[in-house]
């Protein structure tokens, strides 16, 4: 495929590397440099845009991929108010989106047992529930987006919780997300059932980068010649 790396910064690269090897052909590097030069492409010499750039470019980025008419795959972060307005472009424009928070397999799996986990729990009030997500000091949001995916999925199995809190909340009727920004750390996350007589915890820790790109690039291929708006766990059933 004929892939515009929208976006060109510490996972573009990562994603390059994956989507060369398993022989794709990559098109275009776009960063905040040479923007410019995106309008220029369309699907006569490109087949899919892969989007990791910067909450606040995100939302045109993806405007313009959209009504470019180029099919898109995006990871950005910290965007997602925003997601109706470009679901119903997508819509409107007859186009193909994938959209998830994190595309690591791994983490796909803990976002379903953290859901397990949460219903299981549910008819105990005596545990509270809290959340901690670890990233690089260079990350632009907090909490992480998949946080925030780990938060709406407690919350979708817990009616006594109403929302979740950056560093706020009581773990009983909120849910507090802390948010440590550490070194060069790829990405862990650790969600946490505390009672008086005992914990319960589990946590995910990505060891590097290359999962999360070879989950995009893997999504890309499967993007290919599909419409409508997608996320993994339309990808992985
Ligand atoms: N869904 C997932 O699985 C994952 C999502 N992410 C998310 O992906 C995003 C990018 O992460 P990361 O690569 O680490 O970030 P980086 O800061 O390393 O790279 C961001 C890139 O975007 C570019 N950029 C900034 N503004 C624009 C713009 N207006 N148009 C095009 N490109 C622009 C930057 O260009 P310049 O350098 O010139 O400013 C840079 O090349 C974040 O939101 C992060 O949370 C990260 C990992 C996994
Ligand atoms: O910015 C990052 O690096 C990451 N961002 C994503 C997020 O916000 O959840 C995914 C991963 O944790 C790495």
């Amino acid at each position: 495929m004929r892939i515009v790396l929208l976006g060109y910064g510490k996972m573009g690269k990562v994603i390059e590397r994956i989507a060369l090897e398993r022989g794709h052909e990559v098109v275009g590097r776009i960063d905040e440099t040479n923007r410019a030069d995106f309008s220029g492409f369309s699907p006569a010499n490109a087949d899919v845009v892969i989007e990791f750039s910067h909450p606040d470019a995100a939302l045109q980025n993806l405007k313009d991929a959209l009504s470019q008419g180029i099919p898109t795959v995006c990871g950005t972060t910290g965007w997602l108010d925003h997601r109706p307005e470009i679901e119903a472009l997508c819509a409107k424009t007859d186009g193909a989106f994938f959209y998830a928070s994190n595309y690591s397999i791994g983490v796909n799996l803990f976002f379903r047992m953290n859901k397990i986990l949460a219903k299981l729990i549910s008819p105990y009030p005596e545990y509270t529930v809290s959340m901690t997500e670890i990233h690089h000091i260079h990350k632009k949001d907090a909490p992480s987006g998949t946080a925030i995916t780990l938060a709406e999925g407690i919350l979708a199995e817990n009616a006594r919780l109403s929302g979740w809190g950056l560093e706020e909340g009581d773990g009983k009727t909120r849910l507090p997300i802390g948010a440590v920004r550490e070194g060069e750390v790829p990405g862990t996350h650790v969600v946490t059932y505390d009672s008086d007589v005992d914990s319960i915890e589990i946590k995910h820790t990505a060891h590097s980068r290359e999962g999360f790109a070879l989950g995009a690039v893997v999504a890309t291929e499967w993007l290919a010649g599909k419409k409508g708006i997608f996320g993994m766990d339309d990808l992985l059933g």
